[in-house]
């Protein structure tokens, strides 16, 4: 036991000792001279306290007795106000709860304070030696760094020192950051902690207790290592004896992991990292020093964490899932559509031919007095004009999502990041998810989508329906023609990217993302073009097409089966996706509430088309089943269309209800949310009248979790076996073999078979995943 445990317990102790005499006893000379004794030693110990936590009372900490309404400012943050719990009884002291404000969900990018210089310490507990060899070997990589690093920055970071956690005074460094030396020469610190886990009794057990007792301790804030710039963890464990996480795997880690959190005020610099040391040991180090690297290089130059979703150290480590605004994305979701703007609306009566007349020269309506970090759009005008109008072309054209436009506002604050004029990008709940090792989207399952190296976007926000499922909230641009400024889609591909790298980064300090995972998620391998609006519509979506390929990132095209020339000239991609929303024109009038007047001939020339593509690209028929508006009765219409189309898979998918109070505007409720059963059925009957039919289709997967069901061609099943998922190198192999227009067949990039757990009658769910509900909390196994 090491004596600052001793003097903890001793001074709590000693605190109800007093107020037991007090209460309890008859006084007598003797007990009243104790107790003023006491008294005297407690405030001794209050004061020895106060003292050891110097930040703390000068950023003016209050004690229990002075509670004000002010919390010690962060270095560089605003300060905060402190929550005052009211006493809730009359006896037992009274708790003052000091949480740091969530700052709108970022943290504040600052400047670098030059006064100040940054200190790395690198605690470290070894019993059996492997973690002291590592600790050394990463001190030297460390310094070997900074040394790389240009003046300025190695000016301002002291040489890293490393600590044994078996030699060091807790009190020293985890009741508040330590005390520098020389109090003229202010020093910030970020505390990285190489930490093996044993399931027996040593010195990480102390260090978790005194992480604990410090969190909890009445008379201190509860997150008095706020002070420091920040924390990582990297464990050390043994999958040999330790095969999962449930099993202890690095569980202490973990553990101190989550204590830093709630005593740093959720300052996680980096994802906890861990590495078993008979295996992967020297990978998962090298990426998780990779990455702390990358941080103190961001500390060194802005004087903080930069940008964050807010991680941990919620009072209770929640495990918090960012209810508010989450939709599913990539899943349909019942939004109002009712509130269309009056230009809007004005737009939807204007031209509404196709985009066939493509190529008019066209004045750039750019306002020059913009600041502009985007190239100049091109000098083309792709607005389609009636054949049947004698209207002149306008001379010039506005863009889709001006910065001051609401649209923009709504589309921002709904976690959209807005690039160039009129492409968006923005990460996915399952991104999200599969960072933190909770399971990725249906994708993975049928086709082998990692989701966390999934980029989501569009090149265009607007589009020519109205679904009523759409999640566009009703502020999107709609229109049959392009009549908008068009960007270059270079700047477009190297903007969402950037977008796309912006928020993994923010998920840096979330509690739970496995620092494996955020070190892969830094490398975009697939894109699924299936945002709000409608990919093709941009003029230059083969182009865009060109540049993800060129860098070896698959993509996943879905559109609204409204624009057949654009269909038709459409290129190699990944896999080709076609809305199918209704089985017959009623229903999709009714349904995607289309512009276009001739929407179901376009609809039938869009099912033609995708006939032709299906022995040159992975053909899909995406249904989305909204109850009370496409499921009864049609599915011999639906099956009408399989015969048509012929496509190579036909996933069926419940609707996602996204519980707004605007939903109820597009006359849907939860009502119309199918329950899964209610899918599945859906599904064998569909699956049975394409057998009648002898089309050749079966149901080969399933993803429970997001309500989703796979029917595929038999010419994914191989020797009884369903290949449903994709061998993507060999796809980047043809298509650089070949170019975007060469010959090759779907088979030619069919991949390995589809994983037991994910084929019909198994769930879909990865078994190496968690599955929680939607609070966070684990869902165990049926
Ligand atoms: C007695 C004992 C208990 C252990 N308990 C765990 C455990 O609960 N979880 C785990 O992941 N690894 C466990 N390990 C594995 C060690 O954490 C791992 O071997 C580590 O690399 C040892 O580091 P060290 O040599 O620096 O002490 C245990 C090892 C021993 C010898
Ligand atoms: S495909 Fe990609 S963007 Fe779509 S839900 Fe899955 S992970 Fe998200």
């Amino acid at each position: 036991m090491n004596g600052f445990q001793g003097y903890r317990s001793g001074a709590i102790g000693s605190s109800e000792g007093v107020l037991e005499l007090w209460h309890n006893h008859r006084l007598s000379i003797l007990s009243v001279a104790a107790s003023i004794l006491m008294l005297i030693l407690l405030g001794l110990s209050w004061f020895r306290k106060h003292e050891a936590s110097p930040v703390i009372l000068e950023r003016g900490m209050p004690s229990t007795k002075t509670a004000t309404t002010e919390q010690p400012p962060v270095r560089e943050e605003k300060a905060v106000p402190l929550r005052v719990t009211p006493k809730e009884t009359t006896d037992g002291p009274r708790r003052i709860k000091g949480e740091p404000r969530k700052p709108n969900g970022l943290r504040t990018v600052s400047k670098p304070n030059p006064e100040r210089r940054i200190q790395v310490l690198v605690f470290y507990s070894s019993l059996t030696g492997t973690t002291e060899k590592i600790a050394s070997g990463f001190l030297e990589t460390l310094k070997a760094s900074l040394e790389e690093q240009d003046f300025e920055l190695r000016e301002s970071i002291l040489e890293p020192q490393v600590l044994d956690l078996a030699q060091v005074d807790y009190d020293e460094y985890f009741i508040s950051p330590p005390k520098p030396e020389d109090p003229n020469s202010p020093v910030d610190y970020l505390y990285l902690f190489l930490l093996p886990s044993y399931n027996i009794d040593t010195i990480n057990e102390n260090l978790l207790e005194h992480l604990k007792e410090t969190h909890h301790d009445f008379r201190i804030d509860t997150a008095p290592l706020s002070g420091l710039l920040g924390y990582s963890v990297f464990g050390l464990g043994d999958r040999e004896g330790w095969p999962t996480e449930e099993d202890g795997f690095c569980f202490q880690a973990k553990e101190v992991d989550k204590w830093m959190a709630k005593l740093t005020g959720r300052k996680r610099a980096y994802p906890l990292g861990m590495g078993d040391s008979k295996r992967d040991l020297t990978e998962r180090l090298s990426e998780w020093t990779d990455g702390v690297r990358d941080v103190l290089k961001l500390i060194a130059s802005t004087g903080s964490l930069g940008e964050g979703v807010p991680g941990s150290g919620d009072a209770d480590e929640s495990d918090y899932e960012e209810a508010s605004g989450e939709e599913d994305d990539d899943v349909e979701v019942m939004i109002d559509e009712s509130a269309l703007s009056r230009k809007q609306k004005k737009a939807r009566g204007g031209n509404i031919d196709d985009l066939e007349d493509l190529g008019r020269i066209m004045k750039s309506s750019q306002d020059d007095s913009k600041p502009s970090n985007k190239a100049a759009p091109i000098a083309v005008d792709f607005t389609t004009y009636s054949k049947r109008s004698s209207k002149k072309p306008p001379q010039s054209a506005k863009e889709m999502v001006p910065k001051e436009s609401p649209t923009y506002k709504s589309l921002t604050k709904q976690g959209y990041s807005i690039v160039g004029s009129h492409s968006g990008v923005k990460i996915c709940r399952w991104t999200k998810s599969a960072l933190r090792g909770r399971g990725s989207c249906y994708k993975f399952s049928f086709y082998g989508i990692a989701s966390h190296q999934c980029m989501e976007t569009t090149p265009s926000l607007s589009c020519s329906n109205k679904c009523v499922f759409c999640w566009r909230h009703g502020t999107n641009p709609v229109g049959t023609t392009w009549r908008w400024v068009v960007d270059p889609p270079d700047l477009i591909f190297s903007g969402v990217k950037a977008g796309h790298y912006q928020k993994i980064k923010m998920m840096r300090g979330v509690p739970g993302v496995r620092a494996e995972r955020f070190a892969e998620a830094m490398r975009i391998r697939h894109c699924a073009l299936s945002l709000v609006g409608e990919p093709i519509f941009y003029p230059y979506i083969n182009e865009f097409l060109a540049m993800l390929h060129g860098e070896r990132i698959s993509s996943f095209l879905v559109c609204n089966a409204q624009h057949p020339d654009q269909l038709a000239a459409l290129k190699a991609v990944t896999q080709l996706y076609v809305s199918i929303d209704a089985s017959n024109k009623e229903s999709l009038r009714k349904i995607d509430r289309p512009l276009h007047r001739d929407f179901w001939e376009r609809f039938q020339r869009c099912l033609d088309i995708l006939r032709e593509k299906r022995f040159k690209q992975r053909t899909v028929f995406r249904l989305t089943l909204v109850k009370g508006f496409n499921v009864d009765d049609e599915v011999q219409g639906y099956a009408d269309l399989v015969e048509k189309g012929l496509p190579c898979f036909v996933e069926i998918k419940g609707v996602t209800y996204c519980g707004t109070s605007t939903s109820a505007g597009a006359g849907l409720s939860m009502a119309n949310v199918p329950f899964y059963a209610e899918v599945t059925d859906f599904v064998e009957a569909l699956d049975a009248e394409l057998r009648k039919r002898g089309l050749g289709y079966g149901i080969a997967a399933e993803h429970a979790h997001s309500c989703c069901v796979l029917i595929a061609s038999e010419r994914f099943r191989v020797d009884g076996r369903w290949h449903t998922r994709i061998d993507y190198q060999r796809f980047f192999e043809l298509l650089e073999e070949r170019g975007a227009d060469g010959e090759w067949t779907p088979e030619d990039y069919m991949g390995p078979e589809t994983p037991e757990w994910a084929t019909w009658g198994n769930g879909g769910f990865d078994p190496r995943d968690d599955r929680v509900d939607r609070k966070g909390r684990k869902i165990e196994a049926a």
